[in-house]
């Protein structure tokens, strides 16, 4: 299905930017835009599988092979839902993050309203009992499930039943969903892991979309065959998950002179999967073609960016599923990253980006009056 501009309710706001010339180019608001590029990426390759017209032919790099910079703007704008009085709650989106655990409550919380933030109507996340008032207490706007547990709270002779009755709890929940977010800040515990292994085997069973990011990652690359041919999985590995990946997966080390073909080769190995791998510039493969994200969004590589963007994702990823199924017809963190560096400088936290991502999406595809 073609993601014609004239499809886009907001085809004239592209046309509109795209005639600001130079002096938009160099407008604060233009530079705020980068950071929220970044985040884009999967859609990216979501938006590429669609429509050829959503790379830029003009430009690339990789030491070996091409690779196309994505017009994440472009992509943004066709996907992203008109803000329609005729819409009900929910139709933006329900995304739920599966992670929170008694180390991490941050990393699930900045998914969870990341989401809400770019764009969605509701947000979950699934979590340990130890992680829920916390992340609950961070904000109201987040409906947190304190069902998860972790092996120190489990006798041997229960973990069945524990296991069963998680797995239920959640089944309970998972057909609302438009996708899930396997991982920020779910640790590693080997009981856990088995859970979460079920509840992503279970997600897959129901076709529902899934990112896999963070701890996620641990526990894919150590059970690949839970994400082994799944078209609905997007995988957001940071420099040392990949490198896990590909040692895993490839038995090999990390190529930085043939990025594209091995990142290539990583998605074909694996099967199905579309895998953004974050760095300097974000790569994205769908195993046929690499596209890339090399905006500039921030200096600072304070954590906590990354489960911006799994929680972006998730969001835009549901976006463009819906703008595929439906006709109807999603973009940004690099650039709420750029403007919250513009005001904080060397300051600059992951809450000061989450801040910025209304503004950043607003700029790419207002929400009119
Ligand atoms: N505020 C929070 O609650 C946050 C929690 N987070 C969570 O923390 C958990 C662990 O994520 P990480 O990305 O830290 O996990 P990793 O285990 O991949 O990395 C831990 C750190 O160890 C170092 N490291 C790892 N492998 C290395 C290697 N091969 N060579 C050199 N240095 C290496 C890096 O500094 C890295 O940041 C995840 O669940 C994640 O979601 C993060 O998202 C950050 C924010
Ligand atoms: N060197 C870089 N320059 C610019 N942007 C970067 C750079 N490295 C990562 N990013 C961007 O920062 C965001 C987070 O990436 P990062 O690699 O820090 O993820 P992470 O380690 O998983 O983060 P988290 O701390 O949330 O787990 C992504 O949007 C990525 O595109
Ligand atoms: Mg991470």
């Amino acid at each position: 299905m073609s993601l014609s501009m004239g499809a886009c309710p907001h085809a004239w706001q592209q046309h509109h930017l795209h005639h600001r010339g130079r002096m938009w180019a160099a407008s604060p608001a233009f530079r705020r835009q980068l950071f929220l590029l970044r985040s884009l990426a999967p859609t990216c390759a979501d938006g590429g599988r669609a429509s050829s017209s959503s790379l830029r032919p003009h430009l690339m790099y990789a030491a070996a092979g091409p690779v196309y910079e994505a017009d994440a703007e472009a992509v943004v704008r066709r996907i992203t839902p008109p803000l329609d009085r005729a819409r009900h709650k929910g139709q933006a989106g329900k995304i739920a993050i599966i992670g929170g655990c008694r180390e991490y409550t941050g990393a699930p919380y900045f998914a969870a309203i990341s989401a809400l933030r770019v764009g969605a109507d509701l947000s979950h996340v699934f979590c340990t009992k130890d992680a829920a008032t916390v992340i609950k207490s961070y904000s109201p706007e987040l409906i947190v499930h304190p069902i998860l547990e972790e092996s120190y709270s489990v006798r041997d002779d229960e973990r069945e039943s524990v296991s069963s009755s998680i797995l239920a709890e959640v089944i309970k929940w998972m057909e609302r969903f438009d996708c899930i977010v396997v991982g920020p800040g779910l640790g590693r515990d080997s009981f856990l892991m088995d859970c979460v292994g079920n509840i992503m085997r279970h997600a897959r069973q129901a076709n529902i979309p899934t990112v896999v990011d963070g701890d996620g990652l641990f526990l894919i690359t150590n059970n690949i065959g839970l994400v082994e041919d799944n078209s609905l999985a997007i995988l957001t590995p940071n420099v040392y998950e990949y490198k896990r990946l590909v040692q895993k997966v490839l038995n090999c080390e990390v190529n930085e002179e043939n990025a594209s073909e091995q990142l290539t080769a990583l998605c074909q190995k694996i099967g199905g999967v579309t895998i953004m791998r974050k760095g300097k510039a974000d790569l994205i493969s769908d195993g046929k073609k690499v596209t890339q994200v090399s905006t500039f969004g921030s200096p600072r590589r304070c954590g906590g960016q990354g489960d911006i963007l799994s929680g972006s994702v998730a969001v835009f990823s549901s976006w463009a599923r819906h703008f595929l199924l439906s006709n109807e017809q999603p973009k940004e963190t690099r650039k709420a990253a750029a403007l919250a560096f513009e005001k904080n400088k060397r300051s600059t936290v992951t809450t000061d980006i989450i801040e910025f991502l209304g503004q950043s999406l607003e700029d790419i595809c207002p929400a009119g009056r």
